[in-house]
């Protein structure tokens, strides 16, 4: 079922980033290999800084082996790469190595062109932005702050991930988020590729557009009842004040 999306009175936007801003194949195609090959120094040479040594306890206890080794904790952190899962530590150590990637220059993010053009206008038309992303914060911060057209941290409001909102097919987390912002949900809309976060944020009671664009891994499945559009031009949103 294909349902256009509607003309939306919201008061700010949340975005997924893979599949949504911007393209899956650019993030599993050059910031995967920047981490994958920097797993190994930092689980070796900076295994007592406070986030890494948070994201391998984790890693011991999502895996059960609590005597885990760096050799095996990258085996596993690889393997989840292969598999594209979204377990939170693997996020955190990417973030770490990507924020630093992005913080020298060696990474560039990427949006899709109709992308920046759109937030900038709802930024002007005095919606609040925020990004949901399985990403963890300090990658979606490089994210937006090295992007093509310059730093677009100035039109975001606020960014989340799994582990300050949880897991992002489950409603509750976007109530969390909800409740965060200071938003009823019904003032609120998510934009994603994927239909079961699109189904979580719309039993919290929020807005929800799918977004399909040709050559994502979501685009043949789509986005089941929920609206779509297949850029961001294609979505009508604006804030009344009354
Ligand atoms: C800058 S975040 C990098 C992308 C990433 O690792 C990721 O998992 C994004 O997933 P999303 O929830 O945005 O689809
Ligand atoms: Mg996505």
């Amino acid at each position: 079922m294909s349902v256009p999306a509607p003309a939306f009175d919201v008061d700010a936007v949340v975005l997924d980033i893979e599949g949504t801003t911007s393209a899956t194949g650019f993030v599993v195609d050059v910031l995967y290999p920047y981490s994958r090959a920097r797993f190994a120094e930092l689980l070796t040479e900076r295994a007592v800084e406070p986030e890494v040594a948070r994201a391998v306890a984790q890693v011991r206890e999502l895996t059960g082996e609590p005597e885990a080794d760096p050799a095996a904790i990258e085996k596993t952190l690889n393997a989840w790469l292969d598999d594209d899962r979204k377990a939170t530590p693997l996020k955190t150590l990417q973030g770490i190595v990507w924020a630093e990637g992005f913080g020298r220059g060696d990474l560039v993010s990427h949006f899709y062109d109709d992308v920046v053009p759109a937030l900038r206008a709802w930024h002007l038309a005095g919606l609040r932005l925020y990004v949901y992303s399985s990403g963890s914060v300090s990658a979606q911060r490089a994210w937006f702050t090295n992007s093509p057209a310059g730093d677009l941290m100035p039109l975001v409001s606020g960014l989340y991930d799994t582990e300050n909102a949880g897991p992002k097919q489950e409603p509750a987390s976007y109530r969390r988020i909800a409740e965060s912002v200071g938003t009823d949900g019904s003032r609120l809309l998510f934009l994603s590729d994927r239909p079961g976060e699109l189904d979580a944020a719309r039993a919290a009671g929020w807005h929800a557009v799918g977004v399909r664009r040709p050559g994502e891994p979501y685009y043949e499945q789509g986005v089941g009842d929920h609206a779509q559009a297949g850029t961001f031009d294609e979505i009508t949103v604006s804030r009344s004040t009354t």
